[in-house]
């Protein structure tokens, strides 16, 4: 990730990246075209402003003739009727291809997300992705639509003003486009001193970020530990960089803008020394003079423009690097060698034999988790899965549900490795509660139909009543429709259980895995979470990571599991009358008991 992270050089044009842009660009190849073809009309129209100025001046204010005066002024209103109507248009051209690009790499980067395995956010910062899809897109939309509009205008009203000034007059076109060069390097380097502060600005704004969401999540944390001292002094630090370096980047922007006019009036000192001499030499008419004072201010505006414009792009390359990034992440968990006929898939039934066999596996390199690891589980047998924290027993869980592949061995449903599946296809087939499960903003309802999207009332109240929650539900001001809140906030936590209990059986699946949670609830709740267990286990292989006696006294076999192997395995009476580690685990308060009462 550090890598992704600090790979944002911005001084030099990446190729690969623009190509990509471009690619995505040609989506609204007609909008773009529009926007290129309206800025063109409108510099066209900006730089026949002055010829304007020089008829009026050469044709009616120094002969004091008003011959053809109300045709001038007719084309005059036509001119800047023309000018408005593309300025309304091209807003509204740059506009679309603002929102429709961010939208489209927004969409993309969002269903990327939901299909990248577990492995990839544990290892990527939140914030980081936070950021990538918030900031960084609305850049690249934002620079890729206005970047074009003022690159098209700049070059166009480059080109036309250079144009127009050799052909009306070359020696002082020559003399006006003098200072080009000295105005050119001059922004470019002003430019590049601020992009580097932007960009120190915009690296501390993701750190911030990342700040703030840890900040938030770890709220209740931080203010437990007594640590907000802490975390505030992190965030001050960060704050007052950021604060430091904006200044600093003020203090360029500051700094250029008069050093540019400066330049730029010398450019039209020149002009007017050498085209004032013409016009008493009777050399160059004053109408001609004044167009091309008002040339070289205009042909300044856009070389300070384009520096801007060319930094934006380098912003814009960085923005673009790290969403292309996310991108192009490549799943590791996928349907990659599944042999599918998605048709006759779905038919497929599943009995519930489950078989690790030699299965090994570690979240990071040469660091074990699970190593040769066996085991075979009939169908309709529950397994508890008990042991000291960290030893494995969610990691098993997670393999079983291909959260995580085996690094090496293989996990068999039904005798078939179940890489050959689809991850669609295993997943309806499982019924996962998570230990402490997340419930989405939302109602009860919708919640419950996230385990099967589509289902009917009559399949939400069903699948409620199987785990007990349809007591409670019916008691709520708005009963299923009552909102839960973020996260299922304004739920206790066995409200929250049972709600994630009836998410996994209304999808009525062959096999239940349950991470119970180690935290205590009431003893009611407890009796009803326990109940709804039963209920859910009933004729379906079940594992659980099991943290309750009453769990592990209803299942078939227990594992106990050390440092991920299966140190002891038999049902509570073998194992108690083993006296090994299971009947120390027992006697030593391991499990909670409040259900012990039911
Ligand atoms: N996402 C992860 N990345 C890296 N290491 C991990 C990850 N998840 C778990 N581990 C490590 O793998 C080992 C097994 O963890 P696991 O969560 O399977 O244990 P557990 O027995 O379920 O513990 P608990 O009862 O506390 O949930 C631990 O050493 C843990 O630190």
């Amino acid at each position: 990730m550090e890598k992704i992270i600090n790979k944002t050089d911005e001084s030099q044009l990446d190729k690969r990246i623009w190509l990509k842009i471009i690619k995505d660009l040609t989506e609204y190849k007609k909008e773009m075209i529009a926007v290129m073809m309206l800025m063109i009309s409108v510099s066209l129209a900006d730089s026949i402003f002055p010829q304007m100025t020089r008829v009026a001046i050469d044709r009616f204010i120094v002969p004091e003739s008003s011959e053809g005066l109300s045709v001038f002024a007719l084309l005059y209103a036509c001119l800047v009727a023309w000018q408005a109507v593309n300025i309304l248009l091209f807003i509204k051209a740059a506009g679309k291809v603002e929102v429709r690009f961010a939208y489209g790499i927004r969409k993309k980067a969002f269903e990327k997300l939901q299909g990248l395995s577990f492995s990839y956010f544990d290892e990527t910062p939140k914030g980081w992705i936070m950021a990538r899809m918030t900031s960084d897109i609305r850049k690249i939309g934002e620079i890729i639509s206005w970047g074009v509009v003022d690159l098209v205008w700049g070059l166009s009203m480059m080109v036309i003003i250079a144009g127009f000034m050799l052909y009306y007059n070359w020696r002082l076109a020559l003399v006006a486009l003098s200072v080009v060069p000295v105005l050119a390097v001059l922004s470019r380097f002003f430019q590049l001193k601020i992009l580097k502060e932007y960009r120190g600005v915009r690296k501390i704004n993701s750190q911030i970020t990342s700040l703030f969401s840890e900040g938030i999540s770890g709220a209740t944390t931080t203010k437990s530990l007594a640590l907000e001292e802490n975390s505030f002094k992190e965030f001050k630090s960060a704050t007052d960089n950021m604060r430091i370096k904006s200044i600093r980047a003020a203090i360029f922007t500051s700094m250029f803008m008069p050093l540019a006019i400066s330049i730029g009036s010398i450019g039209s000192a020149l002009v007017l020394f050498k085209g004032g001499s013409g016009v008493a030499q009777g050399s160059v008419s004053l109408g001609v003079l004044i167009l091309f004072i008002t040339y070289t201010a205009q042909f300044f505006e856009p070389i300070r423009e384009l520096a801007r414009v060319i930094s934006e792009f380098q912003q814009a390359q960085a923005s673009a690097e790290r969403v292309y990034a996310l991108l192009g992440t490549k799943e590791t968990v996928g349907d990659f060698e599944a042999v599918i006929d998605i048709d006759n898939e779905k038919e497929v039934e599943l009995n519930g034999r489950i078989e690790f066999k030699n299965v090994n596996f570690s979240y990071l390199k040469g660091e074990p988790v699970l190593s040769d690891f066996n085991l075979c589980v009939k169908p309709g047998e529950k397994i508890a899965l008990v042991g000291e924290t960290g030893s494995g027993k969610s990691t098993i869980v997670n393999l079983l549900c291909r959260f995580y592949e085996p690094t090496s061995g293989e996990i068999t449903l039904d005798g078939v490795d179940y890489k050959k599946r689809s991850l669609g296809w295993l997943h309806s087939k499982i019924g996962y509660v998570l230990q402490s499960p997340h419930l989405f903003s939302g109602s009860i309802k919708e919640n419950i139909l996230f385990g099967k999207p589509g289902g009917t009332m009559e399949e939400v109240i069903n699948a409620a009543k199987v785990v007990n929650a349809h007591e409670f539900i019916v008691k709520l001001d708005r009963g299923y429709d009552s909102k839960v809140g973020e996260g299922g906030g304004k739920l206790s936590t066995g409200e929250k259980q049972l709600i994630s209990f009836a998410r996994a059986v209304i999808r009525n699946p062959r096999i239940f895995i349950l991470d119970e949670a180690t935290s205590s609830v009431d003893t009611q709740t407890e009796v009803y979470i326990q109940k709804a267990i039963n209920q859910v286990m009933k004729g379906r292989t079940a594992f659980i990571v099991a943290h309750r006696l009453s769990t592990v006294l209803s299942s078939d076999r227990i594992l106990l599991i050390e440092k991920g192997i299966i140190k002891e395995m038999g049902s509570h009476d073998e194992l108690m009358s083993k006296r090994g580690d299971y009947y120390s685990l027992v006697q030593s308060q391991f499990f909670h008991r409040p259900s012990d009462a039911i």
